[in-house]
């Protein structure tokens, strides 16, 4: 190659480095060019090389670019072990290049000549050939102007390398999101027509690419929005840059469906607009589990009518309207007569079929903003609104539906195989606007209803105060009742019992409430009370306690240490399973001697559960404990469980006692159980003997052992004991 030869060569050459913008191209070019210009065979070319000092080593290099030879292209990119010579130095004369070449393993000895161009410090080129082309000037001299400009380029190469592999990564990214996406994309261009969709908006909407592209999204439209829905949405798009919210739209199959979309428009740089992006996600789901949670939390599953919950919201917007309007509402409440004897005796399942009926029949009973809902069991309430502004017109408007209602539901019911006749008691209620609350107005409507049904049911009560008033002192007292234990107001009467020759036989205890205001209340007015409650199971265990105490305390004197006492035992407290335990624990405690207690127990007690009775009643006769039958005669009086029972006494009920003398009916019943007791071998007692006629009657008959005011009232007892020394 001549001088003159050289310049069109480093124009190709510059033009070549200049024209390429990555490394890999721009290497491989500048090889080819080089060759082609300057005959050698093959070349390759080292970037990033280590320093190397050692003129006999090996050094590792990594070919960046190979032309020309088969066996060294198949190493780009790879390290192999070549002279340091080769590599590092400047070419030495022919000689030593043919020697250095005839080691060089990779490229099979084919090579006696090469030409080393360095690029900068850490680069180089080297071109191989079976012996040195023909040049009058030195190559290296010549071409390190442009080797310079190759250096620069490598950099900006690699820069830009760099640059678009990370820019590769992000679209990669991007295309991963889009397609991956579990909610769907929808891209338009700026006229709104449809130019890209993702996989999941194919899968919510049913439509593939290709039948929406070039489409006006308005496809999707179900027809659920009218025109200023998508008016106001253009608006937020165009003004605020941004639009969400829920749209209903229709899936290819033409399925209405529930989507949550964002639509955001994208500019460039300058602003102009470019493309809108929908993404959106199907919540038909969510709203199909938003709709089973809100029938859940507002409606009774089995009549699916609304459940209390929903029942007071709707009241308080009946409180409101009438509040406006001033009109008048009323709330019914209804219950169903006897329905606790159809749940038992034809099963739930027959039961709750009339609960749909009457539900089904109410709805039929009242108007579209009238509400109808049932509070548990086989209550009802039904809401009428928007009655008369006069009370009275009001009343017989409400009247009139609670007739119709009644009517309605005294039809009879075909239950299955059976035709049940139900009959319903319904309390009314007037309210208008907030003048009452909304717990007094479904507390009196309650309490109607109760009085319905005492008033002998299938009947229509409307709220009497006089009534409200005794339910509410009955509250009170209950409340009051809760404490009284704590507060000691408990105390026990003691009543004698004593045989037919006046001799003390022990006595009954009987419960009494000093109340701070109300002074003595007799049980009769708080047992029952307590029952309700509950209250009576450790009220019960008080008495038990103290009737036990008491009894050891007589223990150590001659005059009360042979007398019973008789305790009266509750149904709740019986029925509790640690009774037993209870019963021992009392005795073991205050060491009182089990043969001087006598439980009480009344018919109906027994007759619960007659087989968990005995079981009791025998374990607690085992401790040497005994039992009385109280009131006896005035409940079933079956022989036949009579006889089971692990008994020791009956006890004769008052009264049967009381006209015993007069009334031949009471006389030959008295009569009966006292011959019934011995046939049993069971001791007899009768009580409320008040008079002598009485006391005498019973002796001549048989009944040995009496109580009643005759022998003495129940008394404190000091005064009981005063009474036993008098
Ligand atoms: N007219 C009349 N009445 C007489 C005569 N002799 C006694 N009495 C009354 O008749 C009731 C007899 O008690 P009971 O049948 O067990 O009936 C008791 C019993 O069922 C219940 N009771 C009382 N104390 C307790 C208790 O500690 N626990 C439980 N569970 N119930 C109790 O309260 C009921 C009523 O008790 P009290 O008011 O004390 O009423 C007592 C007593 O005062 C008489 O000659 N004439």
């Amino acid at each position: 190659m001549e001088r003159n030869d050289i310049l069109p060569v480093l124009y190709d050459l510059v033009v070549t480095i200049g024209s390429e913008i990555s490394v890999k191209p721009l290497l491989t070019r500048t090889l080819q060019r080089l060759l082609y210009h300057t005959s050698f065979s093959a070349g390759f070319i080292c970037l990033d090389i280590a320093p190397c000092n050692q003129p006999g080593e090996q050094v590792e290099v990594r070919l960046d670019a190979v032309v020309g030879d088969f066996d060294l292209i198949g190493e780009i990119g790879k390290y192999v072990a070549l002279p340091s010579a080769l590599i590092c130095k400047p070419a030495g004369n022919e000689s030593e290049q043919t020697e250095l070449l005839s080691t060089l393993r990779c490229t099979q000895a084919r090579y006696g000549a090469y030409l080393r161009l360095p690029i900068d410090h850490r680069s180089v080129i080297v071109l191989l050939a079976a012996e040195k082309p023909a040049t009058s000037l030195p190559l290296a001299t010549m071409l390190q102007p442009v080797l310079a400009h190759l250096a620069k380029a490598i950099v900006l190469c690699r820069n830009n390398d760099a640059y678009t592999s990370d820019l590769v990564s992000e679209r990669d990214l991007l295309e991963q999101v889009f397609e991956s996406s579990y909610s769907g994309v929808l891209i338009t261009d700026s006229r709104r027509h449809i130019i890209e969709v993702n996989p999941a908006f194919t899968r919510i909407t049913g439509y593939r690419a290709e039948e929406v592209q070039g489409k006006d999204p308005r496809i999707l439209a179900s027809g659920r929005h009218d025109h200023d829905y998508y008016q106001k949405m253009w608006y937020d798009i165009e003004h605020n840059g941004h639009w969400e919210g829920e749209i209903w739209n229709r899936r290819s199959n033409g399925e209405v469906y529930p989507s949550w979309l964002n639509i955001n428009p994208v500019h460039d740089k300058d602003g102009k607009l470019l493309y809108y992006v929908g993404l959106f996600s199907d919540i038909s789901k969510r709203k199909e589990a938003e709709a089973q949670i809100h029938q859940l939390a507002f409606y009774d599953p089995l009549t699916n009518l609304p459940n209390r919950r929903l029942l007071i919201e709707r009241l308080q917007q009946a409180f409101s309207l009438e509040a406006r309007t001033g009109q008048h509402g009323a709330v019914l409440f209804l219950d169903l007569d006897n329905f606790k004897t159809l749940n038992d005796t034809k099963g739930h399942d027959v039961g709750d079929r009339l609960l749909v009926e009457v539900a089904q029949r109410l709805n039929t009973c009242v108007r579209d903003g009238d509400t109808v809902a049932r509070l548990g069991g086989d209550e009802f309430v039904v809401i009428l609104g928007s009655l008369s502004q006069i009370s009275d017109e009001a009343a017989a408007q409400a009247d009139t539906v609670a007739e119709k209602i009644r009517d309605l539901l005294s039809q009879p019911y075909r239950l299955d195989q059976y035709v049940h006749y139900s009959t319903p008691s319904i309390g009314i209620v007037l309210f208008r606007g907030h003048q009452q609350s909304l717990d007094d107005v479904l507390k009196y409507a309650d309490t109607a209803m109760y009085q319905a049904k005492t008033a002998g049911r299938n009947t229509i009560r409307f709220y009497d105060p006089v009534m409200q008033a005794a339910i509410e002192a009955r509250a009170e007292l209950a409340e009051e009742l809760r404490h009284a234990l704590e507060r000691q107001q408990l105390c026990l009467h003691y009543q004698i019992q004593m045989d037919n020759r006046l001799h003390p036989l022990g006595a009954e205890v009987l419960l009494r409430w000093q109340h701070p205001q109300r002074g003595l209340i007799s049980p009769g007015q708080f047992i029952p009370l307590a029952e309700e409650t509950g209250h009576i199971v450790p009220i019960g265990l008080w008495v038990l306690q103290t009737a036990c105490t008491q009894l050891k305390a007589w223990q150590g004197d001659a005059l009360t240490r042979d007398l019973t006492l008789a305790v009266n035992v509750s149904a709740k407290q019986f029925r509790s399973p640690n009774f037993v335990a209870q019963v021992r624990h009392a005795l073991l405690e205050s060491g009182a001697k089990p043969e001087l207690l006598k439980l009480e127990l009344t018919e109906s007690i027994v007759l619960e559960n007659v087989e968990d009775a005995i079981a009791k009643m025998r374990e607690l006769k085992l401790l040497g404990v005994s039992f009385s039958m109280d009131d006896f005669g005035t409940g079933y009086s079956s022989l036949q469980y009579l006889k089971q029972l692990p008994l020791d006494q009956i006890k004769i009920d008052q009264s049967f006692v009381r006209d015993i003398v007069n009334d031949a009916n009471d006389a030959a019943i008295v009569q009966t159980i006292i011959a019934m007791s011995e046939v049993l071998g069971l001791d007899v007692i009768a009580e409320g003997v008040e008079n002598e006629a009485q006391r005498e009657f019973l002796d001549l008959r048989g009944c040995h052992a009496f109580q009643g005011y005759l022998f003495g009232r129940p008394v404190p007892l000091q005064e009981f004991e005063a009474r036993l020394r008098g």
